[in-house]
Order: C-alpha cells, then structure tokens, then sequence
C-alpha cells in the first residue's frame, strides 16, 4: 500500500516541545485469561492533539483504548498490571471513582449508538445526569453540543424527531455532540468512521481536526491514509506490544523499527 504523506499544520518540533500530557501509561500489562493482550506499554498521550493507534487485527489497539476509560474492567477475566496517570492521578487507585473519570474521558464507538429517543434528548441525557434542570440551560448545551460537532444546521429543524432517523454519518456526529455535551478532556474514538461512507468520514476527520483544538484525542484506525491525514502522534502496536511512537510525519516517513516499515508498506497485517 503507497502512504502519501500530508505535511500538515505541526512539525516534529512543534509536538515534542509543547507535549503536555493527559495520560502517562506506564509498564500496562492487560490479561484476559492466560491471553496477554497488551504488553509492557509506556508511553504518554499529550494534551490537545491526535494520538492515533494503529496495527493489524487482534494487536490489542481497542483493549489499550478501553484501558483509559476503564471500560475494559467490564470484561469479567482481565487482569492487570502498571499504571495510567490521568492529569497525575492513578485511575486505578480505589479513590477514583469510575464514573468521576467517564465524566472526563468520553467515548465515540465504531458504530454509531444514539439512544431511541429524540435527537434532543440523546444530547441532554448526559447534562441532565449530571443535574441540570434548567430547560433553557439543557437547550443552550444541546445548541452548543450539536454546534461543535458540526451537524446543528442539518438537525436544528428536526430536534423532537427520533436519532434513528439520522443517516449513519450524522448518527456518528450525533454520538460525538452527545461525547461533547458532558464537557470531557479527552475523547476517545474507536474506529469511529469504519462504518460510515466516504463522504461522513471526510466530515468526522474534519471534526476531529476541529476538535483537537479544544479537547485531547485518541483514535484507533485500521486506516493508515487515515492517521497519516489527521493525527498529530502515532503509535504502531503489533501483537500487544508498542513497537513505534513518534510524531506522525515520521513514523510513516522515516519508521525506526523495521516492523513498522513492514506494516505501513502493506508488507503484512
Ligand atoms: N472480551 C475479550 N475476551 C477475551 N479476549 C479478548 C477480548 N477482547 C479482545 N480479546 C483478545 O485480545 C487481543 C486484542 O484484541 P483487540 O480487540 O484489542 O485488538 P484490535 O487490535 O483492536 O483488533 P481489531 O483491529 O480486529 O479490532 C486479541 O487476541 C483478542 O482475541
């Protein structure tokens, strides 16, 4: 596969002297059963830019991702070992409290998931948990949260109706101003346009080049056109392991480790 590079708005210089970091992940080991599904991971995640994870099937890129908002405790056998530091706290310590850390660590999933209500209520559900009552408050969020993922002006006219009747790429839009509306600092994106056509994928790269100006950003792509477009930062996982991160411009110019050369030239995965 030919990568064609777009020399972008950051240069190397630029990500590595600004890096501030939302996330430190420190020697992460992750079991599920006897399978060890990520391997000795080290590496921080900086603030307001892309990170994207790339690697062939089964590397364990959603497993890391799903480390950082803890949502992968909900498989019953894992097992793990290390560190995350989120903003210099340990998001495993007992004290933190899971819910405290989805409050600032949103989740976009591969599939579009809005709930089966209006679209309206998709985007007040999350503020309204987090009590707000106030009507004209809830439709100022709703404004905002539809505004900042780009899809107020197709929707505005429509909000009571129900979210299935979104096409797939507004859906997924919808998923991100819905993220939007609990004010997070990190988003996390899991393969968020693998189920949307060219065009609804063409407006969710822009969105995320958007966004990062604002909020942290961690996105798994099988789509390496994909990370070499819109992240800042790149990591290459390959059988649970990190074998190259480094700003993206690099990694799929220059790649340090023959592996990752392997990969991105389409000579395996
Ligand atoms: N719920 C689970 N129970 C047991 N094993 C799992 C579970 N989820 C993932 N695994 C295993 O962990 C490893 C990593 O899987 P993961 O889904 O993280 O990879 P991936 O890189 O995201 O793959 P893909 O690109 O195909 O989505 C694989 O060996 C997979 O079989």
């Amino acid at each position: 596969m030919e990568i064609t590079i777009n020399h972008k708005n950051v240069n190397k210089e630029q990500v590595q002297q600004d890096a501030v970091p939302v996330f430190k992940v420190n020697n992460l080991n992750l079991w599920y059963g006897q399978d060890h599904a990520l391997k000795d991971i080290k590496f921080d995640i900086p603030e307001k830019q892309v990170t994207a994870i790339i690697g062939p099937s089964g590397c364990g890129k959603s497993t890391f991702i799903k480390t950082l908002n803890r949502m992968v405790e909900m498989v019953p056998i894992v097992r793990m070992s290390g560190e995350i530091n989120y903003r210099g706290r340990n998001i495993f310590d007992s004290k933190y409290g899971v819910e405290e850390l989805r409050t600032q660590v949103g989740m976009v999933f591969q599939k579009p998931n809005p709930f089966p209500k209006s679209i309206y209520e998709n985007i007040a559900y999350g503020p309204k948990i987090h009590g707000i009552k106030n009507k004209k408050v809830l439709d100022e969020v709703v404004e905002k949260s539809l505004r900042g993922a780009a899809i107020w002006d197709e929707v505005k006219d429509r909000l009571h109706e129900n979210a299935f009747g979104l096409s797939g790429g507004q859906q997924q839009r919808l998923c991100i101003a819905r993220c939007l509306a609990i004010e997070p600092d990190v988003i996390l994106m899991d393969e968020p346009t693998s189920a949307l056509d060219p065009i609804s994928t063409l407006k969710v790269e822009e969105l995320v080049q958007e966004l990062k100006k604002e909020y942290s950003i961690v996105i798994v792509t099988h789509n390496m056109q994909q990370a070499a477009r819109i992240s800042d930062r790149t990591a290459f996982f390959l059988n649970g392991e990190v074998i190259e991160f480094t700003d993206t411009s690099t990694l799929f110019s220059n790649p340090s480790d023959k592996r990752t050369e392997d990969y991105i030239t389409g000579r395996f995965g």
